[in-house]
């Protein structure tokens, strides 16, 4: 049998898939989307199997065999391989890069080197045959090296310090040889348990036979005759009080077993959830539920887009739908955006299904990821959230996917593979016949297009129409909460020169005095966080990125947030001197300062990039909140989502036009999406809400319609705008980013690529297609550690190989990638144009 390997040989990528033999031994055990350690030039490298075969066109004499078998259980499924594939063509990258993006990060390779004793070796050297020859040193170091198979050869020289050079002369007559073997950064996690002998009844005699001093002994046979099961050491001797002495006195006895057992880091273990019924829906959502049942019944690919006000119970809607898919005997898979995987959106799952959940996100270690992935691999679970890659969760009868707050662009990942998880979602419910549900209060623009007439028109199985479910009110009837627009140009002209309208003033301490809660939100990009000078308006930037320096008050210093450069903090202006220099801070610290002045003795908890970074400090700062321990929430857009907090009553946005001003077509939809959801944490139970939106923009469309409550008013004005530009979802775009030292080169490989798109779209333009090639350009950030940046953008619509196209446009810059190190970055659909 032979198999086609996709190796991972990162300075040389590649898409072709390499022959390797499957030997005799491995037949069982290799399979597609099995990981394997090929042997690659003179190195052992990690690699994918893709496909096997029963011959080869290939000389099988020529062809190595497959040297290790990483995982008893392959990590991925021929579903997983296939979809690597069609990622590596959507989104333009190496289809090792979307393998390795399906596996957490324990499972990436690292790479040792070992020996092991070739019996047949020593032809080499001229010696007749060195095993034969009687030195002691090396009989003993064979012996060593044959009792363990292979041996890391670090391992050896250090266990063989005085020999070195009699290993070295080992490896060189080919008595030992060489292997490169493939790790695991992480393995499971293990710890010494001790077990109690099959028959228990023995103990109490054992416990007489023992001398009186042996006390500790005695009291270890005496706990293990009242509890007969396995223990961990570790918990044993803090319950005896003990030292581990006594419990290997024991086992050298043979009395009790002490054995490395497989220990699961569950990062949940330690809390237990309140289990939660379903309940009963409201006609909204039985209707809802309704059409999500069917699809997931009829085992066909189909995709609803839920458009449910906040706090219209969308998330019981999908504790339900998940419910009917697990009764079929399926699975389930819930994204959910990073920052919105609070406990509380995790006690929700937890709760109902208990642990029948896995959880995947970026705060868990790596070794916890491992775990919880672990879980889906060996079938213990059905249901995973997570954020975006949990979409590669590895099961194999996916009846249902849900992607909540589907509109947030951290869906896309930013680096390679550049995937969309909406799109990779509707790939992989096509391969199962499982239904899709993307939920939002403000779906995107791209999403809601989809539910429209053209696209039925021109649906595929790769982009299917979607199907528009609405809820438009809240539960139980309550209200919408009542948004308050506050123009704070007119709050500078009758003198008020606070971050605080008179209006939210008062509304704060309303709340203070009524002693209900606060959640302020503060979007960090829009505040002045870099460091001017007053005098004569010098602004402290990166030496080697087109960008200001922003100050970090917990350190004193100021940093670049692309080089991660750092300078001491500035005490006077190095342009003119003067001392008028200010840091402004991030945005979020001067606010919780202000507060403090303004209404002494509140207790303020304020939730930024600064205070979250502690491991399990998110928690912290929401249990605080939720137990009334402090009175106001300040945070950047993590205080926006998903929070259910039932004390809130008054949501306050700092500065509404923040976002507005960003060089990028998608701002004003930002805006809109960020107050709406934020506006939607007031009120959501008994107590009404409130909610006052600070802008020097009162007029603008966006923050209007998010006042109102009207998704469908802005949707309509926003469709309008990108029609008439020709933008998203009406064209769909391609961001070529090109990067390098030199200006002049750079200008010249984005004329080249611009000139080859252009050709070859002429070429290949059909019918009904429309392709437009905008730049080169200097990119909005026009320098990134020192490497200046060069876009080029495609606006195209119709069907076509877009990704073919770009691709041979971008072969173009071959010679300057290899030779001049020229960087090509291809981004299709992007969410930042940065
Ligand atoms: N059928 C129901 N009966 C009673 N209460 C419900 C029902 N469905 C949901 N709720 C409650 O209503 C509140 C809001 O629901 P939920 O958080 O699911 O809304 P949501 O649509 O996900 O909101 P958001 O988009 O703002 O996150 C929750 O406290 C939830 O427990
Ligand atoms: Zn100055
Ligand atoms: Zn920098």
């Amino acid at each position: 049998m032979y198999a086609k390997v996709i190796v991972d040989v990162p300075a040389k990528p590649t898409n072709r898939a390499f022959d390797y033999v499957v030997p005799e031994a491995m037949k069982d055990l290799v399979t597609v989307g099995s990981r394997v350690g090929v042997p690659f030039g003179p190195r052992t490298v990690q690699g994918f199997v893709v496909e096997l075969h029963e011959g080869t066109e290939l000389d099988p004499a020529k062809l190595k065999p497959i040297a290790q078998i990483l995982d008893l259980i392959p990590p991925l499924t021929p579903e997983l391989v296939k979809l690597a594939r069609w990622i590596s063509r959507t989104y333009l990258c190496h289809e090792i890069t979307a393998l390795q993006a399906m596996i957490p990060g324990a499972l990436k390779a690292k790479y040792e080197r070992h020996v092991k004793v070739d019996e047949h070796g020593g032809r080499r050297g001229g010696h007749e045959n060195v095993l034969m020859l009687p030195v002691p040193n090396q009989e003993e170091i064979l012996n060593y090296v044959r009792k363990q198979e292979t041996v890391r050869l670090e391992t050896l020289l250090e266990k063989f310090a005085g020999d070195t050079l009699l290993v070295k002369q080992l490896l060189e007559d080919g008595v030992l040889t060489e292997v490169h073997m493939v790790k695991d950064r992480m393995s499971a996690k293990k710890a010494l348990t001790v077990f109690p002998p099959e028959n228990p009844e023995q103990l109490a005699a054992w416990q007489e036979e023992l001398p009186a001093r042996a006390a500790k002994q005695k009291l270890v046979l005496e706990y293990l005759q009242k509890h007969p099961e396995p223990i961990k050491l570790t918990e044993l001797l803090s319950r005896l009080h003990i030292t581990a002495a006594a419990v290997k006195g024991l086992a050298e006895r043979g009395w009790v077993r002490l054995e490395e057992v497989e220990v699961q880091r569950d990062p949940y273990a330690s809390r237990t959830f309140r289990p939660t019924s379903p309940l009963p829906l409201t006609p909204e959502q039985q209707k809802v539920f309704d059409c999500i049942k069917d699809a997931v019944l009829s085992g066909e690919q189909r995709v609803f887009l839920l458009n449910g006000v906040t706090g219209s119970g969308k998330t019981e809607v999908y504790l339900q739908s998940i419910q009917t898919c697990l009764d079929q005997g399926r699975e389930a898979i819930v994204l959910v955006p990073e920052i919105s995987l609070t406990p509380q959106m995790v006690e929700r799952f937890k709760g109902r299904f208990g642990n029948r959940v896995a959880v995947l996100h970026s705060r868990l270690s790596h070794g916890e990821r491992y775990d919880e992935w672990r879980k889906i691999v060996r079938r213990e679970v059905s249901v995973v959230i997570g954020a975006r890659s949990a979409v590669f969760a590895p099961f194999t009868k996916i009846g249902l996917i849900i992607i909540d707050e589907e509109h947030e662009s951290t869906y896309k990942q930013e680096e390679s593979p550049k995937y969309h998880a909406r799109d990779v979602a509707i790939a992989r419910a096509s391969e199962h016949g499982a239904a899709v549900v993307l939920g939002s209060a403000t779906p995107s623009l791209e999403s809601m297009y989809r539910t429209g007439r053209e696209a039925v028109l021109s649906a595929t199985p790769d982009r299917p129409a979607f199907e528009l479910l609405t809820m438009t009110s809240r539960v139980e009837g309550r209200p919408l909460p009542r948004v308050h627009i506050v123009d704070m140009r007119e709050e500078l002209k009758n003198g008020n020169r606070s971050m605080f309208s008179r209006a939210l003033y008062k509304a704060i301490e309303e709340r203070l005095h009524k002693k209900e809660q606060t959640v302020l939100l503060l979007n960090r990009r829009g505040y002045a966080t870099f460091v001017m000078c007053r005098t004569c308006g010098y602004v402290a930037n990166c030496p080697h990125c087109d960008i200001s320096l922003t100050y970090h008050q917990s350190s004193r210093a100021i940093r670049c947030h692309y080089c991660g450069y750092a300078e001491r903090e500035l005490t006077a202006c190095p342009d003119c001197g003067s001392e008028h220099i200010r840091h402004f801070g991030t945005g979020t610290q001067r606010v919780e300062e202000e507060l403090s002045k303004l209404f002494p003795g509140i207790r303020v908890i304020r939730m930024d990039v600064d205070t979250t970074t502690e491991k399990g400090s998110h928690e912290k700062w929401l249990t605080i909140f939720k137990n009334r321990q402090a009175d106001l929430l300040l945070g950047t857009q993590m205080v926006a989502k998903g929070l259910d907090f039932p004390h809130v009553t008054l949501v306050g946005a700092l500065a509404a036009d923040s976002v507005l001003n960003l060089p990028d077509f998608r701002a004003a939809e930002r805006t809109f999406q960020l107050l709406t959801q934020v506006a939607g944490r007031a009120g959501r139970h008994e107590l009404p809400g409130e909610v006052f939106v600070q802008t020097y923009t009162p007029e603008h469309y966006s923050i209007l319609s998010a006042s109102k409550h009207d998704y469908q008013g802005f949707m309509l004005k926003e469709m309008l705008m990108r029609k008439q530009h020709n933008y998203p979802p009406f064209h769909r775009l391609v961001l070529i980013t090109l990067s390098h030292e030199q200006v002049q080169l750079l200008i010249r490989s984005g004329e080249a690529v611009a000139a080859r798109l252009k050709e070859l779209a002429s070429q290949m333009q059909a019918e009904g297609t429309e392709l437009e090639v905008l730049g080169p350009v200097a990119s909005p950030i026009s320098r990134i550690k020192d490497r200046y940046r060069f876009q080029c953008m495609i606006k195209y619509r119709g069907e076509m190989d877009i990704a073919g196209l770009v691709q041979q446009a971008v072969a173009v810059l071959d010679d300057a990638v290899k030779q001049r190190k020229l960087t090509v970055s291809v981004d299709v659909d992007p969410q930042i144009l940065m």
